[in-house]
């Protein structure tokens, strides 16, 4: 489905020449061309006329949704987004540390708080959102809520985003700034963390609902690409097999995988509920 004009943005703006005809607010991205244009939400976007590409050593003056961010993206970033809308940067995960972030951004650069993807690719990870979750976070968290879910009707599995997130979304968009969002993000997080907790130590207590133990299949934890065949997908497997270097590299892998595991049980539970 091709996006349609809400006909409902009547901010105070100023966006006079950078916006894309078919969506009624600017949106960009820096395309480092690292991904399958097939399974890429940017080049979508791009091809519907929703979003235009930036040049390397060009900066945008909105808000720029970037892993190079420093605090979370806020309802205080929405004069930025007044002045020039958001932006994102089109790369793969795996190749992250190659990008010359110095060269693009802007003055407003943001990380996006908790939410969690619910593309295909990526489904139920949280913090590693696509560039169309990316920018649709930003949207609605700065108060375009109504354009946030344009953007994402450009998806077969857009609703998800919205299924999965509105309420962390809507707690988001109700903050005043930054620091209340790392606040509430953090107290969120943690009563998420205690009842999944809770559920586990439930579960184990009470051996009988757990069937027949010896029958139970082996779960492989850290394949996030099994069915798909698209090219980031197996980036991401790859990176995960990459040999390590020495005893304090295995260490932080070993934490960040620990850390990892808890997240993705933690958004199992989430997504059951
Ligand atoms: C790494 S690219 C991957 C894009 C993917 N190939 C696609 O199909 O859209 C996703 C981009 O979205 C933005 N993004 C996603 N999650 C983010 C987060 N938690 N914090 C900041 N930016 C984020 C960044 O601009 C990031 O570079």
């Amino acid at each position: 489905m091709g996006p349609r004009n809400s006909g409902k943005f009547h901010g105070k703006h100023n966006f006079k020449g950078q916006m894309p005809s078919k969506f009624p607010l600017p949106l960009a991205m820096w395309d480092f061309g690292h991904c399958n244009p097939n399974a890429c939400s940017g080049k979508r976007l791009e091809r519907l006329g929703c979003i235009r590409s930036l040049r390397i050593g060009q900066k945008n003056k909105g808000v720029v949704v970037t892993p190079n961010g420093k605090s979370p993206v806020s309802p205080a970033d929405r004069v930025f987004f007044d002045n020039g809308g958001a932006s994102v940067v089109e790369c793969s995960w795996a190749k992250i540390d190659e990008i010359p972030f110095s060269r693009i951004g802007g003055r407003c650069e943001r990380l996006l708080p908790y939410l969690v993807a619910t593309n295909p690719i990526n489904y139920g990870r949280p913090w590693r959102l696509n560039c169309a979750e990316a920018l649709a976070a930003c949207m609605y968290i700065v108060g375009y809520k109504d354009e946030a879910r344009l953007l994402m009707e450009n998806f077969k599995w857009g609703h998800a985003f919205f299924d999965v997130n509105e309420e962390l979304l809507d707690i988001y968009a109700d903050c005043k700034d930054a620091d209340e969002i790392q606040i509430k993000q953090k107290q969120y997080l943690e009563d998420m963390e205690a009842s999944y907790r809770e559920q586990r130590n439930t579960d184990q207590g009470d051996i009988w609902t757990q069937g027949n133990l010896n029958h139970k299949p082996v779960v492989a934890d850290n394949d996030t690409s099994s069915s798909s065949s698209d090219a980031e997908s197996n980036e991401e497997v790859n990176a995960v097999k990459e040999p390590i270097q020495n005893s304090e590299d295995s260490q932080q892998d070993a934490n960040e995988e620990e850390d990892d595991d808890l997240w993705r049980n933690v958004v199992r539970m989430k997504l059951k509920t």
